[in-house]
């Protein structure tokens, strides 16, 4: 799995070393990131600053430890050309290593590094002197790319996976097609919103002509946790939210309930996982009207605490039978779903408000699955039929995306195997 490196130089910092700093970039990009920047072999210990590196088995930003900002954008191809297509996920795979690893795109920002001063440098700038800020960025392909309006776009048709389906609908949606779907998506995490937006930004740049960002959220205050000894974050409504998470050491429940095994197929998923995005509103102003009591009943927990209703502590075992029939932890927990277990790496947000001034705001919900036939499928129809979050809750946006597995060194590439 992909650890956490203490050695956060600044992007300028690598600059300033002038070829050290490029034969450092050089070694990350091998996959030796973490040994390079120890030196001593030692166990890196995580902060805000480090640099997740971004080669190895499993995509980072999945198991890794939540980072507090995100900004998620979906992808439509705007191209019909497979081999431009697959140019630009090399040159994304190149520019995502450096920007994970605090380094510039390409040449870099200032014209003292771009090959032609005539020409706009390779990267936007405003990340330079700001830290890696343990950025990831998670790769995925929707279904829009192996066939759209009956077309098999890319020669991809046969090689869609079999659980990369179409969402069914659910009670209740009421989805914006404009904040939907998308053929890729990237997944950008990191301690410092700057740094987020900057990674996404500059994909987006170098994808011009080929992809156009179909919808983008940006995320804050995470609602999730992987690192169950952290304190729990707590979301919009108040309460502790990723109590129950599955944590990134848990390699054992990871196996069984998020990453994709070879014999789930398709061969080049084997490694890989299955995202959901679902951006959810909030009725924030009627949320703060509703009593302490039936907030508490809503979720099952105590809102102070976090605790199962009838017991002390939040990491108390539930006693499902203490909450109420419609409670939304008692409807979610695996008891109550023949086992059903998904990895929640969710956010926080707020965009303004709308046009009746109430807050614009929810909970930005991403979850990672083995196979979502089995993961968010039955857990939302569960949740849609009979939770008694619907009253303060509506699902806006949707999508789904098959998460290839990580890429391996330098000349590995996002999607390569399924281009293969
Ligand atoms: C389809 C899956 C889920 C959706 C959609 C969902 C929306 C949603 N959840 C909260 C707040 C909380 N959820 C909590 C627990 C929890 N939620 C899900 C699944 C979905 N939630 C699961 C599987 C679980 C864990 C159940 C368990 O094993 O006990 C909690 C309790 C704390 C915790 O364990 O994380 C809160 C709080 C909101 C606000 C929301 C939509 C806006
Ligand atoms: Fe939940």
């Amino acid at each position: 799995m992909n650890e956490t490196t203490t050695a956060s130089p600044s992007r300028r910092t690598l600059l300033g070393w002038g070829g050290a700093g490029l034969a450092l970039g050089a070694a990350a990009a091998g996959g030796t990131a973490a040994a390079l920047r120890l030196g001593d072999g030692s166990q890196p210990a995580a902060s805000a600053g480090d640099a997740v590196p971004f080669h190895g088995a499993h995509q980072a930003g999945i198991a890794t430890p939540v980072q507090d900002r995100l900004h998620f954008a979906a992808f439509d191809v705007t191209t019909t050309d497979r081999a431009a297509l697959v140019a630009l996920l090399k040159e994304w795979t190149a520019a995502a290593a450096a920007m994970t690893a605090g380094r510039e795109v390409g040449d870099g920002e200032s014209s003292d590094y771009a090959d032609n001063a005539e020409l706009p440098p390779d990267d936007t700038g405003e990340a330079l002197g700001l830290k890696p800020s343990r950025l990831t960025l998670t790769f995925g392909v929707g279904p829009g790319l192996f066939e759209k309006d009956g077309k098999d776009r890319f020669g991809l048709k046969s090689r869609r996976p079999q659980a990369l389906i179409d969402l069914p609908a659910f009670p209740g949606d009421n989805l914006d097609p404009a904040r939907s779907g998308g053929d890729l998506c990237v997944q950008a995490c990191a301690d410092d919103p700057q740094v987020a937006v900057h990674a996404i930004r500059n994909l987006a740049r170098i994808g011009m002509g080929r992809v156009a960002i179909r919808w983008s959220q940006l995320g804050f205050g995470k609602t999730s946790s992987t690192t169950p000894d952290a304190q729990t974050p707590r979301n919009m409504m108040g309460f502790k939210d990723g109590t129950r998470n599955i944590a990134g050491t848990e390699t054992d429940r990871l196996d069984k309930h998020v990453w994709v095994s070879e014999k789930d197929g398709p061969d080049w998923l084997a490694g890989g996982s299955y995202l959901v995005a679902r951006r959810i509103r909030m009725h924030i102003e009627t949320w703060d009207r509703a009593s302490l009591k039936d907030q508490e009943d809503t979720f099952g927990r105590t809102k102070a605490e976090g605790a199962p209703q009838g017991k002390q502590r939040e990491h108390d075992e539930p006693n499902l039978k203490a909450m109420k029939d419609n409670a939304h932890v008692r409807l979610a927990h695996p008891d109550s779903n023949n086992g059903v277990t998904i990895l929640r790496r969710g956010y926080s947000f707020t965009d303004g408000t709308d046009g009746l001034g109430r807050l614009d705001a929810g909970l930005f919900f991403i979850a990672y699955q083995r196979d979502v036939r089995d993961g968010f499928v039955p857990l939302q129809r569960r949740l849609a039929a009979k939770d008694a979050l619907n009253e303060y809750i509506q699902h806006v946006g949707s999508a789904v995306f098959a998460v290839p597995p990580g890429v391996r060194d330098k000349d590995d590439w996002w999607g390569r195997a399924l281009f293969a």
